[in-house]
């Protein structure tokens, strides 16, 4: 979003009073004449105050700031407002100032948002002293709890296992198929609105008898009857479908669901089923519902799945032989033209066979299941123990974190950390703000609870450690900073910078599976042949080398911190040729590394093979530099790759990934949507269990 989209946003009176300031600043523009600015880095003419703002997408400000990189060089000089910063782009530059150089440009620059939100305290936002203690103290208590070895990988598994739980209850619930319109049903569980615009009616009524033609129709192309008992029933089908008397076919299902028997005390003779077959002929939606309440009896898994598919594959073909003996012959024709042009528009239909055996799945939402998870890492490493998904408190938590680090990247917020006294306007500050608040008072809640407990030769997770450090120094040292700010405010800093961030991957990995369905088949594949059915565990990582590129790949292309966090300069700098003050503000681009040209051989497409050698060997990357390098390297590299492994693999391992019913592979998009890190836009997708 541009400056003057972003001034039409604001109320009047503040967009007049902008408006004239801009005005103004233009006129000293246009006589002012040029500015010498020596050796310093070259950059587009900034206007007074406003700087360079005119020329930046501030929603996506990555995005000028590479193009203008092609005009300017890899490093340049741009005013964000009034204030001066220094970009680095391509993987040469940003390598070496932040790995050669990484103490001139270690600091972090502590823009207003970011100091109203840890006030200096914590790791993400300090510097000096603060900065050094804490992250040396995060960093050694966190390879004592265990990170990136065997004490979190269990932990790390036993999250797989709640999170497997989840993805697998968001299924098609048959119980609640008591209208048995599978109309209705389709239109419940697929939100398929590319079949609407297909069919071109506004009526609702004739639009759902349309569809339930479409999906019957679709179920009598599709039908696949694997029982054995079927069998000669579906070549009858075959032969005749339009003459075969539907009653000989009832009583054919009838006969097979008859003569199946099973173990235990349960059988066919208790389901009331004799005396309501003469109902169940004249409606098939009494049919239907036989279905459902066959459901009631608990019989062993696989007995249940082998029982339904009979009943399933028989009662469908009943319902089939009773539409198309009812319906003209213009209609066939109509539908066969109707599913032969959602074939060629790449729509997939569901069939009703899909939806009552669960092979379709209810779409779901990846974003909180794989929140939860994630954020339970965290807490089990900083708390000592986990939240259940459901707990409103942790919810809130997990939400207010995430909701924060999208506002942050909003065009507001940009604008106020150039020109601050803005804040007072902005609702996006105000909601930081409220967030924050609530945050820190959810975690000292918690902390106190904790200290109560608290057993300093025992540490549960990093609050314990922290307290028992804070314990030591008090008898000893004054200005110690084991103080309270500084306790919340690293928690605070480890949920925000390890949720969103590792969460938002792997949901780019997810869909990226759903949008390439031949990639998937090869991670599955590596999968079943290396792991098999047991845990993955890390060990089996150099074991799946394509597993592990497409891990990689993921990584690269989604490029969910693009601008990198801010840093600034410790002293004043001459880094390739050029003059840099000390405290000027640099972007060092991750996107320009992840993406340069230079480095991949196809640097805006999905492809694993950026990591693998022509025998198929995982390779490294130098460029790969996802968690950015040198001192202010992101501190929980190694925890967020045997995170991203764990559960990549055993999701993968369990879930078959598909675009939500009605929804090509093309149409999955994949632009990211705005915020301080790139996620993916709000999407959907089925997850079907490979074992079911
Ligand atoms: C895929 C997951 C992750 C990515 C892509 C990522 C990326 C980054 C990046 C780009 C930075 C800024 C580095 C710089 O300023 O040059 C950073 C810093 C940081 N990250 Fe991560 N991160 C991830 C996961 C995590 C996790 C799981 C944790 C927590 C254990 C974590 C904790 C931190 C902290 C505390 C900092 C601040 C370091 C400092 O200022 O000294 N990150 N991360």
């Amino acid at each position: 979003m541009t400056l003057v989209e972003e001034l039409l946003l604001q109320p009047v009176s503040t967009g007049i009073l902008l408006g004239a300031v801009l005005m103004v600043l233009l006129v000293v523009y246009l006589f002012s004449s040029d500015s010498d600015t020596g050796k310093e880095p070259p950059g587009p003419k900034p206007l007074p105050v406003l700087g360079n703002l005119l020329q930046l997408d501030l929603s996506r400000p990555y995005v000028t700031l590479c193009s203008m990189s092609k005009q300017y060089g890899s490093i340049f000089t741009v005013y964000f407002g009034p204030k001066k910063v220094v970009v680095l782009t391509g993987y040469q530059t940003v390598k070496q100032a932040l790995v050669n150089h990484a103490e001139e440009f270690g600091d972090r620059d502590i823009n207003p948002i970011f100091y109203d939100i840890s006030q200096g305290f914590g790791i993400l936002f300090s510097n000096g002293e603060n900065w050094k203690e804490m992250r040396r103290f995060a960093l050694s208590t966190l390879r004592d709890l265990g990170m990136g070895k065997r004490g979190s990988e269990e932990r790390i598994i036993e999250e797989t296992w709640y999170l497997r739980e989840v993805v697998e209850n968001f299924k098609v619930n048959t119980n609640n198929c008591t209208s048995m319109d599978p109309s209705a049903n389709i239109l419940k569980f697929a939100d398929d609105t590319k079949v609407i615009g297909l069919i071109h009616e506004g009526d609702e009524s004739a639009y759902r008898w349309r569809v339930d033609q479409v999906v019957l129709w679709t179920i009598y192309n599709n039908l696949e009857l694997n029982s054995a008992k079927t069998v000669e029933m579906r070549m009858d089908f075959r032969r005749s479908p339009l003459t075969l008397p539907t009653v000989t076919i009832f009583n054919r299902t009838v006969s097979a669901v008859q003569s199946f028997k099973f173990p235990g005390t349960t059988t066919t003779k208790d389901l009331t089923w004799d005396s309501n077959i003469s109902s169940m002929t004249k409606r098939t939606q009494q049919r239907m519902y036989f279905l459902c309440q066959l459901r009631k009896f608990t019989l062993p898994q696989e007995l249940m799945v082998q029982f339904y598919t009979t009943i399933i594959e028989l009662v469908i073909t009943t319902f089939i032989t009773f539409w198309v003996s009812s319906v003209p012959k213009h209609d066939i024709h109509r539908l066969q033209r109707i599913i032969r042009s959602a074939e060629t528009n790449g729509v997939k239909l569901p069939t009703l066979l899909d939806l009552l055996t669960s092979r379709i799945r209810k779409p779901f939402d990846t974003t909180q299941p794989l929140n939860y998870a994630i954020s339970n890492i965290i807490s089990a490493i900083v708390y000592g123990s986990r939240f259940e998904y459901s707990d409103p408190q942790f919810q809130k938590m997990v939400n207010r974190s995430n909701e924060n680090i999208r506002i942050t990247g909003s065009a507001s917020i940009q604008l106020y950390n150039m020109f601050p006294w803005f804040r007072l306007w902005l609702k996006d500050w105000k909601t930081i703000m409220t967030n924050r608040e609530k945050t820190l008072k959810d975690i000292m809640q918690i902390v106190h609870s904790l200290q109560e407990t608290l057993n300093p030769q025992e540490c549960r997770g990093i609050i314990d450690c922290f307290l028992a450090c804070k314990q030591k120094m008090e008898a000893g040292e004054k200005n110690s900073l084991f103080h309270e700010q500084n306790l919340l405010h690293i928690i605070s800093n480890l949920f925000a910078a390890g949720t969103e961030t590792t969460s938002t991957t792997l949901r780019w990995g997810i869909l990226l599976m759903a949008k390439y369905p031949h990639i998937q088949d090869q991670v599955q594949q590596e999968i079943d042949r290396v792991v098999g059915g047991r845990q993955p565990v890390l060990d089996d990582r150099k074991n799946l080398p394509y597993t592990d590129a497409v891990i990689h790949e993921t990584q690269r292309l989604a490029d969910i911190v693009p601008m990198n966090l801010p840093h600034t300069t410790t002293c004043d700098v001459n880094f390739q040729g050029f003059f840099i003050k000390k405290g000027t503000c640099v972007f060092p681009l991750l996107t320009s590394v992840l993406k340069d040209e230079n480095e991949w051989e196809s640097p805006y497409t999905f492809n694993p093979g950026h990591f693998l050698d022509e025998q198929g060997h995982f390779i490294k990357r130098d460029a790969f530099m996802p968690f950015s390098g040198g001192r202010r390297v992101c501190l929980g590299e190694s925890l967020a790759r045997m995170e991203l492994f764990l559960f990549f693999t055993t999701l993968l391992q369990h879930f078959r990934f598909t675009p939500p019913p009605g929804l090509s592979e093309e149409q999955l998009d994949l632009t990211p949507a705005v915020g301080f890190t790139l996620s993916p836009s709000p999407h959907k997708l089925s997850a079907v269990n490979r074992f079911a």
